[in-house]
Order: C-alpha cells, then structure tokens, then sequence
C-alpha cells in the first residue's frame, strides 16, 4: 500500500488537478494507496508526524511545492526510518531542481513505485526565541535565511501576484516582482555572524550593510537562484551566504548573475561552508525556512540534523 500526502492547493490549485490524474494511473493499474490532503498551513506537519507513527509505513510519498515538503520533513519524528518520495508541483520548485527530479508528475509517480536510485539527505534545522517560547526549531530541506530573501518569502506569500501567476504558469516570476519591489524599500543593516567551521572552530565575522544571509542545503532557492553553488545535500556541510555592501543598483545587476552562479565573483558576495552558523541583527528581520515564513527574528541558529533521510531519486 502505498501512501500520499498531497496538497490540493500547491501552485493555485493544480495540485488536485495533478493528484486527479496520478489517482486514474493508480486505479488503472490496480495499485493500492491511501490519500491523506491537506487542508490548512502546518497541516502537512501533522499529517506527516501521525502517519510516521505507524512503524509499518515505510515510504511516505508527497506531492506539493517546497512549502508542503518543507512541512511533512518538519513533522518526521525518525528521518533515518523513512523513504520519501517526492512529486513537485510548486512554483519555485528548488527542492526538485537541485536534486534533478523529473518535474513530469507521471514519470515522478513511476519513479516512486519502481525506484531504482535513492539519495541520503542532510536536513537542516533552524533554532529561534519566540515572546511565549524560549525555543523553537524548525527544519529545512533546501535553505532557511534572513533578510532580504525571507521578506520576499513573507511578501511573496500575502501577495495576490503569486496566485494570479501562477493561474499562467508563471508562478515563478512571482518572486522576481516582489524582490524588485523589496530592493528599494529594505534598508540593509549590520550582522554579525558566528560560524563552526568543519574544524570544530569558531569563528566570528561583523558585516556592514547586509541584504541577506542564508544557511544552504541545497545549491538553488528562490526558484533556481544558485546562490551556493558549491553546496551537496548529502556532504554533513552547511553551505552559508552572505551579500554585503552593494549600493541597490548593482544588487538588481548581480541577481541574474546568480541563475548560474556567478555572483560568487563580486566582492561583496561572501560563502562559507560550516556546521553550525548563528546569524544576529540589531533589528528583527524576516526569517524563513525553504521559503516558509518564520515572523520576524534578530537571531537564529541553523545547522544540520544527525540523521538523513533517504529520497527516491528516480
Ligand atoms: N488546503 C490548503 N489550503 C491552503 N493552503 C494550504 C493548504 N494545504 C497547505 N497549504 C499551504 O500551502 C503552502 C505551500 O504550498 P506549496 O509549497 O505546496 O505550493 P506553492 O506555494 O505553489 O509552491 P512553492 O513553495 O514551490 O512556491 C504552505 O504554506 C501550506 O501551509
């Protein structure tokens, strides 16, 4: 029996339209499954603790956007106990991009019931404050940042933009609207940055007029901006960028620049790769995980979980 946890509304809702279709292939082809849809934000997390509960499940299979995967990892109990398979149907669809899965949902759903290739994922984990909690984590499987990423992130969700692109499959150019207009309205500020290097070493870095800083997973977020391109899911190493100092024309200039990976060439952009970083601002910023809003923190810490989890490749 195989199990899914779909999104009905991923990407304006052709995440029901694309499930429709995958359900008549199961049919047809006698294969027995179980289906479990969301139906509010962090719902995904619930479903996916419960149905990880039951030790007879062994693959959990997700269909939705990196939100929704971004929420079912959050809600696994046991990493190292699961198999995801994963069918992407978002608008940023960076997960999917970084890990070249087949983005045909059929060929992912053929994928998934005959897998042949797997791949064992780091995940990594983001540690904040709340006013009511002095502890919080929250996972992510491509990247958790703050700054001027995590205000599009924030902005990109309330704004009816999105919804409206993505009727037209256009989705995507919903966050190149949104980072244009954040550009000009955000005010860069000082951060202060504290690294655990691979060695076991600390070391402490103060950065002057920061747009953004971001602990990577994955090479690829923002819908396909490579921003670390050197990071591998799979290494036990946190990729970190942080983007400093550019007056605001030459960061619109830069951005395309990072579709390939280029941006690492301008002074100004800085790379790192670690275990653990804690990133703080004298003023609260916009945080996020995988593109999930996480309010508005001074400080966080992101590292990487123990176990991996292991994901059908193809
Ligand atoms: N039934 C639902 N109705 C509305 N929102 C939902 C529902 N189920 C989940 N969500 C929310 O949808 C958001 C995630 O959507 P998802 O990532 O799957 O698609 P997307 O936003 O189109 O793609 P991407 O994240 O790649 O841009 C999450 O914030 C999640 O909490």
């Amino acid at each position: 029996m195989y199990t899914f946890l779909v999104n009905p509304g991923s990407r304006s809702g052709l995440g029901q339209t694309v499930w429709n279709t995958l359900e008549q292939y199961l049919k047809e082809n006698e294969i027995s499954y179980q289906v479990f849809f969301t139906k509010y934000q962090r719902h995904a997390s619930k479903l996916a603790a419960h149905l990880c509960a039951d030790p007879s499940l062994e693959t959990l299979i997700v269909l939705g956007g990196d939100g929704t995967l971004n929420e079912v990892i959050d809600g696994i109990s046991d990493l190292s106990g699961i198999t995801l398979g994963y069918i992407p149907i978002g608008s940023s669809n960076d997960f999917a991009r970084s890990m070249g899965l087949s983005r045909d949902p059929l060929t992912a759903l053929k994928h998934i019931l005959k897998p042949s290739r797997f791949a064992y994922l780091n995940i990594g984990v983001t540690e904040y404050e709340t006013d009511s909690k002095p502890y919080c984590r929250r996972r992510f499987a491509v990247s958790s940042g703050l700054g001027f990423d995590a205000a599009v992130c924030h902005q990109v969700i309330v704004s009816p933009l999105k919804r409206f692109l993505n009727k037209l499959h256009l989705g995507k150019l919903s966050y190149v609207g949104v980072a244009l207009s954040q550009i000009f309205t955000m005010t860069p500020c000082d951060m202060h940055i504290r690294l655990t290097e691979l060695s076991g070493d600390t070391e402490e870095i103060l950065f002057h007029k920061v747009y953004f800083a971001a602990a990577m997973n994955q090479r690829t977020e923002g819908g396909g901006f490579r921003f670390c391109p050197k990071a591998d899911p799979s290494d036990d190493i946190l990729d970190v960028i942080v983007v400093e100092g550019f007056p605001k024309a030459v960061i619109l200039m830069l951005l395309p620049t990072a579709f390939k990976g280029w941006h690492v060439f301008f002074k100004g952009i800085h790379t790192y790769q670690c275990k653990k970083a804690t990133f703080t601002s004298p003023k609260p910023l916009a945080v996020h995980t995988d593109g999930e809003p996480v309010y508005l923190k001074r400080e966080i810490t992101c590292s990487l979980e123990p176990e991996k989890i292991r994901l059908i490749l193809s």
